[in-house]
């Protein structure tokens, strides 16, 4: 494991995958668009498209999903296989090394398939190039032999549903964007989603959680069901040692203020970030490099995971001169925020 997904994979609020998290996530992933919780705009683009392909009897448009981490995009994509009964396989970017390797998965799909591929930014540039006739008219060109004897081959694929998911949509090159004709953004969710999400877990997992104690994580988890589900986890264990085995609104703050989740979710590496802009860079704008070697963390990180949610929430601002911390930010931190010079 390296730093970074080590650094990821201790952090409570990481919207990352661990190991213990995927494991759950088997059991709670809703099967349905129906069961899927809130999105309703990117749903409801994708019922009209599963609804049109379904009775035009085709495959599906290639969809592309993108976003924040654990918002629900592996989700999305199984769903999409579960709506259009057909089989789903998975891959990801950086787990396709050699053109063999895409060639092998191609040429063994069904007709009508799911392919997802998970993290589609990090795909080698020659197999990026190699996906494209795949895509547009599942056709794919394949070496024979070497050197001066060599030679293409073309060979039909059948038809598939090409899902990709992304967390920066903004590395695609746009021939590999223009491949797909269904794009859809996943959003942070609102506390009301997240407290349904939180009571639909704390039933298949069969624990004992009313609506207040769903509420307080709700509120805690980042707009992020991945970490709603890992605060639900934990605030269980706790109450089953320290409280009554039933979560409630007192026992789940006990529990996330022990965890040291304060009320919006943020951690200590959070707040090490705010305290950094407004205390050594006067409250920003300090550029990413500067920040990062500041925090002693790697910039993808950095831009990827930590910021995303405090620039939803108003707490940083991303400027052309760098990252600045808000009012609201001091505020949290009980820090006074500087006034303006005023000429008069
Ligand atoms: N809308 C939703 N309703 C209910 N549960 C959800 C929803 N979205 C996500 N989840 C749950 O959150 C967890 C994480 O979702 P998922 O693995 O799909 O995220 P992701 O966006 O693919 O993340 P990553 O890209 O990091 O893999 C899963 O356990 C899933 O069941």
């Amino acid at each position: 494991m390296n730093r970074r997904a080590k650094d990821e994979a201790e952090r409570l609020v990481s919207a990352g995958a661990t190991d213990e998290d995927s494991a759950f996530e088997l059991k709670l992933r809703p099967k349905k668009l129906s069961e899927f919780i809130g999105q309703s705009k990117a749903k409801e683009q994708l019922a009209i498209a599963l609804e049109a392909a379904k009775s035009r009897g085709e495959a599906l448009d290639h969809v592309l999903l993108f976003g924040p981490p654990g918002l629900g995009k592996t989700t999305l994509a199984t769903i999409i296989a579960n709506e259009l009964e057909v089989g789903f396989q998975q891959t990801s970017g950086p787990a396709l090394q050699i053109a063999g390797d895409l060639t092998a998965i191609l040429t063994n799909l069904r007709e009508k398939q799911v392919l997802f591929l998970d993290e589609i930014h990090r795909l080698q540039p020659v197999l990026e190039e190699k996906l494209y006739t795949a895509l547009e008219d599942y056709k794919l060109d394949i070496m024979i032999g070497q050197g001066p004897a060599a030679r293409t081959h073309v060979m039909e694929l059948r038809p598939f549903t090409f899902v990709a998911a992304t967390t920066r949509p903004g590395l695609l090159s746009s021939p590999l964007r223009s491949r797909f004709g269904i794009l859809l953004r996943l959003e942070f969710y609102t506390d009301d989603e997240l407290r349904f999400i939180v009571q639909r877990s704390a039933e298949v997992l069969g624990i004992a959680c009313d609506e207040d104690g769903a509420a307080e994580i709700a509120m805690r988890c980042r707009g992020t069901p991945r970490i709603a589900n890992r605060l639900l986890r934990r605030v269980r264990d706790y109450a089953q040692v320290r409280g009554n085995g039933t979560i409630d609104r007192p026992t789940a703050t006990k529990a996330l203020e022990m965890l040291e989740v304060d009320s919006h979710g943020f951690d200590e590496l959070d707040r090490r970030l705010l305290r950094t802009i407004i205390e050594k860079y006067d409250g920003g704008p300090v550029g990413l490099n500067t920040l990062a070697a500041a925090l002693a963390e790697e910039e993808d990180a950095l831009e990827e995971v930590y910021e995303p949610f405090l620039i939803q929430i108003g707490f940083l601002n991303r400027t052309p001169r760098g990252r600045v911390a808000t009012r609201l930010a001091y505020d949290h931190l009980g820090i006074p925020m500087p006034g303006k010079l005023s000429l008069f």
